[in-house]
């Protein structure tokens, strides 16, 4: 999918805390937003998927506005909610809510195979360990199989083991022909994913640049200062 931010703004009181301009991601690539804690990075994914309001925007996504594309959007949220249910119900929750026709149980097969999920489906979701809580959370953002996935730090609680299985998923997304936008505060799994990198800081973008051209993040004095990497 490709979305067009002519801008977009977000409003605490008078405190301006999201202030963007000019952002054009390109259809079946990975975006990571980096920048520091606080930097505005969740306001602008959650506004992007419609869980949150932008005090003022103009956004298009393939040219059509919000509304007609939202069955076609999904986020999963830096604070996911886990029900007192089973892991099952917890991953189909957005079946009840899709007005879409949807084959819910072929897409569950098909993501659940990255993760080692199958013996505890029928298990309490909130009997979960941190890891497995978080990707209950990521299967359930891509069980309605949309174009546009939306990742608000998919790898935290998880070990090497996790980190791995959903770097390899997220690449599978984009096999898949998707648009992913992800979230991280791990640069190694930018370096290993991302085709393009959004800097934030301060609620605006300060670059947003192809991956393979910032030859080693770690070399670039102004990201580095950006994500004060010493
Ligand atoms: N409901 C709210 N009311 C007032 N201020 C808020 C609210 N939600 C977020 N903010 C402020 O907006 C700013 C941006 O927050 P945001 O969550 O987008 O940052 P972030 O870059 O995602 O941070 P992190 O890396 O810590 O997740 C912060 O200063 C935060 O305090």
């Amino acid at each position: 999918m490709n979305i067009k931010i002519k801008y977009a703004k977000k409003r605490y009181d008078d405190k301006i805390v999201l202030d963007v301009e000019n952002i054009d991601i390109k259809s079946n690539n990975i975006y990571a937003v980096v920048g520091m804690n606080g930097s505005g990075k969740s306001t602008l994914i959650n506004g992007m998927a419609g869980v949150e309001e932008f005090s003022e925007c103009s956004i298009t996504y393939d040219g059509k506005q919000f509304e007609e594309v939202k069955d076609n959007i999904s986020l999963m949220l830096q604070n996911f909610y886990i029900f007192n249910d089973t892991v099952r119900n917890n991953i189909l929750l957005p079946v009840k809510y899709s007005k879409k026709k949807i084959d819910f149980q072929k897409n569950l097969e098909k993501y659940m195979k990255f993760f080692n999920l199958e013996p505890l489906l029928d298990k309490n979701a909130r009997k979960l360990s941190g890891g497995e809580k978080t990707k209950t959370a990521l299967l359930r953002a891509l069980i309605r199989n949309t174009d546009l996935v939306i990742l608000d730090e998919p790898t935290n609680n998880m070990d090497v083991d996790g980190i791995k299985a959903v770097e390899e998923l997220i690449m599978y997304l984009k096999e898949e022909g998707k648009t992913v936008i992800l979230i991280t505060h791990n640069i190694m799994q930018v370096e290993r994913t991302a085709d393009y990198v959004l800097f934030i800081d301060k609620g605006r973008v300060v670059e947003c640049v192809e991956r393979k051209n910032i030859k080693n993040i770690f070399d670039n004095l102004s990201l580095k200062e950006i994500l004060k990497v010493l």
